[in-house]
């Protein structure tokens, strides 16, 4: 009898008395559990092998589990310097028994319900009482150490379902399949096998030699277990910057583009932001430490600088603070992107631009916040703005309600802010759809014209800067920022995140 190279090696490695598994052969042949399996599958086709299969139960410690393997139970580590205080006679006070324990945070609650739960002893009025009787061995501390040394069998159910039930430990179960010969198959083997020529995959070579013709192909078994493959994707943030983009494109944008370590004159000064602003600190941006920047248009800084120290219009006070050439050309991380508006507005990035006209960029700022559930220290903001000859705040509420519509948000509401770059000024507020709290999703406004005038722009100019991750909390219903995107993420999050659109 002629058959494929892996059904002959397992056909030969199997035996006739007792079942082996598809794991101990893939070792031994040093071939794949999956080919293992395929091949069994194949011979038991052709009545030369049985596959039986069963589940195999394996339990581990979660590291919670293995904490109190080492450091012993709480409720166990609370009996016993209850008892070393003497509660087993008199009840003692539980702060000097807890302080005794060494338990801290959330293990005191976890010691306390389970310390009840155990008989251990009694809690009342803040005094404690060690019960003398229930000392000795703690069949959940004992059935620890039994899984952690590989026999959980040893354990009963009941304490592993309340193992369990703690998430001490974790249980999974796996399909164990055997091969065993049977009386056909010792009979193939007493006449002879040999390995026939047999081929998985069409290759390019086999076609022009012609030997194609010859082979014998194998068949797909397409119920063969097979490794997973975790293919390339997107990530889930990237996406959406992807579907906010397509939304904007929609609604006649064109994007910008520009640096992001940039000098403080496009990120601050054109920003009509005094050098002595407490937002120009480095406490919220990021200096760096390079040569300042080289070339700044001449004509828009001096109208910048102007602007600072004798404000513009007939009725201009500027700030009168000190402005300095070095802090303008100086390079930060920007903290916002509403830097690329600047540079387009002042004619350095498209040239002039003539009314209407409609940007935006979907990149990152950086900021040096608190990290927490809604900050990082980098983030992508949505900047976007529109000029046209007669734009007011109706312009503005209704643009951001026809975007935030295409993504389900039909609940915006505004709060009037403080930019010092336009007036009036709007924050952005949405609900959050599993907490119902109102979050801030985006800034607002129209620019005054001390940024305008010296910028050589004489309509009106509405924009924004709104944050990808606030929206993308809001449609996902995400809690919190580090769970969707910076390094906390988890892989599996990653993996199978569906694409929402
Ligand atoms: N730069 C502002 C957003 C903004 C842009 C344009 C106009 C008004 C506000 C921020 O980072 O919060």
């Amino acid at each position: 009898m002629k058959l494929p190279e892996t059904q002959v090696a397992v056909l030969e490695a199997a035996s006739a008395n007792e079942p082996r598994t598809v794991e101990s052969l893939s070792e031994d042949l040093d071939r794949k559990p999956e080919s293992i399996t395929r091949a069994a599958f194949e011979l038991a086709d052709e009545g030369l092998l049985d596959v039986s299969e069963s589940i195999d139960e394996s339990v581990s410690l979660t590291e919670e589990g293995r904490t109190y393997l080492e450091d012993g139970l709480p409720e166990v580590r609370l009996y016993e310097a209850a008892i070393d205080a003497g509660g087993d006679d008199d009840p003692v006070q539980m702060g000097q028994v807890i302080g005794a324990s060494g338990l801290e945070g959330g293990a005191v609650d976890i010691a306390l319900s389970n310390f009840a739960r155990k008989g251990y002893g009694g809690i009342d009025s803040g005094e404690i009482t060690a019960n003398p009787d229930a000392g000795g061995d703690d069949p959940e501390a004992t059935a620890l150490e039994s899984i952690a040394g590989g026999d959980a069998d040893l354990v009963t159910e009941d304490t592993l379902d309340q193992l369990e039930r703690r998430g001490l430990i974790e249980r999974s179960e796996r399909t164990v399949r055997s091969v065993q010969l049977t009386d056909e198959g010792v009979t193939a083997l007493m006449e002879g096998v040999e390995v026939a020529e047999e081929v998985d995959r069409l290759t390019s070579e086999m076609l022009t030699s012609g030997e194609w013709r010859d082979v014998e192909f194998s068949e797909y078994n397409v119920a063969a277990d097979a490794p997973e493959i975790e293919g390339g994707r997107h990530h889930p943030l990237r996406s959406m910057a992807e579907r906010v983009k397509d939304v904007l494109v929609g609604m006649g944008f064109s994007e910008m583009q520009g640096p992001h370590a940039d000098a403080e004159f496009w990120i601050n000064d054109c920003l009509f932001m005094p050098q002595d602003h407490p937002a120009r600190t480095h406490w919220d941006q990021f200096g760096l430490d390079v040569p300042p920047m080289q070339d700044l248009p001449e004509d828009v800084r001096e109208r910048v600088e102007a602007a600072h120290r004798e404000g513009v219009g007939e009725d201009g006070e500027g700030y009168h603070s000190p402005w300095g050439e070095d802090m303008a050309r100086q390079i930060d991380l920007r903290g916002h992107t509403t830097s690329l508006s600047a540079r387009y507005l002042s004619g350095i990035a498209e040239g002039d631009l003539e009314p209407p006209q409609r940007f935006f960029s979907i990149e990152k700022a950086y900021r040096n916040d608190e990290i927490d559930s809604t900050h990082l220290l980098e983030f992508f903001q949505i900047e976007g703005w529109v000029m046209a000859d007669d734009l007011s705040v109706r312009d503005l509420m209704g643009t951001f309600t026809e975007f935030y519509e295409q993504f389900g948000i039909t609940d915006l509401r505004f709060k009037p802010t403080y930019n010092p770059y336009t007036e009036p000024s709007f924050e952005l507020f949405g609900e959050h759809p599993v907490t119902g709290e109102v979050v801030e999703i985006g800034n607002s406004g129209i620019f005054r014209p001390e940024m305008l005038e010296p910028l050589d722009v004489d309509c009106d100019v509405m924009a924004w800067g709104l944050a990808l991750e606030r929206l993308m909390m809001l449609v996902t219903g995400a809690e919190d920022i580090r769970d969707v995107h910076g390094t906390l993420v988890d892989l599996d999050y990653l993996r199978t995140e569906e694409v929402r659109y």
